[in-house]
């Protein structure tokens, strides 16, 4: 049995209480549901009670010389930030790249040359599961350092059975060892592999009839995505590979209309996928279907800032009655970033959205982008004891003061991770 923890008198606590069943769009995506003088109570990694400071030390009275006692006042208490589109497993990075893309040579271009994606699959092939274990765990530390307590990873730098297998191991191994949480997708259809560009259909029968009856009979990943957009996987052979999914258990996910409008937020809507990714071209059209649908708009305004181009229309989205989550996309070619409190300072002050709608989409719509909602997301009595304590004093202060880091506490699955802004050194990786 471990101590209780008690975490009092944030000066304001986010509970987005009674969100756990869908997603939050519209006007409540702007509902907190704070606590001033919020406090909660931890046992055995569970929330016990989350109320005013007051209700909780009279609930607790005759234990409170058990518990780890932490003064929260003059702090802001959220949910866990959960991150729901990384592709945290991979080798190497692309400094190169990038100072092309700053001369003027385009992402497509350098993909289509046989850099970009191309370029990480090689590395990652090369490298062997411990080395990508190694890598990968110290972005997750990092994720950590920002408040993360739970990632989306995607595989898609294998591009074979193989060496995607190997990409999923390794996150499946990270989720078992390190404190982050992760939820894993199959993405091997990232790109077209350069020696398979003469029949990208035969690759495509190759994802949907080797890779994804294997990985899914592995257990090694809830969710399947595609890399929708001309010149990588058409929306005809797109939805091809996600019904595949679907009939094997996984849940579709789709990168849609990054570079230019291509049908796939309508994809998206007519497949009821989970969510539609980037987005910054997607057509009216499409939005509206998506909310009908119900299909969450996962927002990367990261990959637009370092792609250099404008960011997807948060504001319109929601306005439209879309669900929105935001993420950092966190991949060596397009948003080399695990700090998801900037992505939700570019959501604020680039994307038209509200300090209160970016915490609903790092937080309780993230999670159910990543179909966690039913145990993290939002802080009540029963889910599991994720939470970051701020160094600010209200939740407007996390983007008022943007550029910074703000994380000060992180408790993880009822353990403190981290502390006064620094990792506690009996973490396992
Ligand atoms: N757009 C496709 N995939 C990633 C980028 C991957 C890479 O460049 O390595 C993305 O979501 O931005
Ligand atoms: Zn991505």
């Amino acid at each position: 049995m471990t101590r209780p923890i008690y975490i009092r008198n944030a000066a304001e606590l986010i509970t987005f209480a009674g969100s756990s069943q869908s997603p939050l769009t519209g006007a409540a995506m702007g509902e907190l549901h704070p606590i001033a003088n919020g406090s909660i109570w931890i046992e055995n990694g569970v929330i016990q009670a989350v109320d005013r400071d007051e209700v909780i030390c009279n609930q607790y009275r005759n234990q409170l010389g058990d518990a780890l006692i932490i003064d929260a006042s003059e702090k802001l208490v959220t949910p866990g930030l959960v991150d729901p589109h990384t592709h945290l497993v991979f080798a190497g990075s692309r400094e190169a790249e990038f100072d092309m893309r700053l001369k003027g040579r385009s992402y497509m271009d350098i993909m289509e040359a046989g850099g970009g994606i191309h370029a990480t699959t090689t590395a990652t092939r090369q490298a062997s599961k411990a080395q990508l274990i190694a890598e990968s765990a110290h972005r997750l530390d990092r994720f950590l350092l920002h408040g993360v307590t739970t990632v989306e990873a995607k595989s898609g730098y294998g591009l074979n059975l193989e060496h995607e297998l190997k990409q999923l191991e390794a996150a499946q191994e990270l989720n078992e060892k390190h404190p982050v949480d992760i939820v894993s997708t199959f993405m091997g259809a990232h790109v077209i592999p350069v020696n398979r560009r003469e029949n990208p259909d035969h690759f495509v029968d190759e994802v949907i009839n080797e890779m994804i009856p294997e990985v899914a009979r592995r257990g090694l990943a809830q969710f399947n995505d595609v890399f929708c957009e001309r010149g990588v996987f058409t929306p005809e052979q797109s939805r091809r590979i996600l019904e595949a999914g679907v009939v094997h258990g996984l849940l579709p996910k789709i990168h849609a209309d990054e570079i230019e409008p291509y049908g796939g937020a309508e994809l998206a809507a007519s497949l009821q996928a989970v969510s539609a990714d980037h987005l910054l071209k997607a057509s009216h059209a499409g939005i509206k279907a998506m909310a009908t649908a119900g299909v969450i708009a996962v927002l990367l305004p990261g990959t637009a800032f370092f792609l250099m181009t404008a960011a997807a229309d948060g504001r319109r989205m929601i306005d439209a009655g879309v669900p929105v989550a935001l993420s950092t996309d966190c991949n060596p070619g397009s948003s080399p970033t695990v700090s998801l409190p900037f992505i939700m300072n570019l959501g604020c002050l680039w994307m038209g959205m509200t300090p209160a709608e970016v915490l609903a989409a790092t937080t309780i719509n993230a999670a159910h982008a990543i179909r966690c909602a039913d145990r993290i997301g939002s802080l009540e009595v029963g889910k599991q004891a994720d939470l970051v304590i701020h160094n600010v004093s209200d939740h407007r202060g996390l983007q008022y003061h943007f550029g910074s880091n703000h994380t000060h506490t992180v408790v993880k699955n009822g353990k403190i991770v981290v502390e006064a802004g620094s990792l506690v050194s009996s973490l396992p990786l």
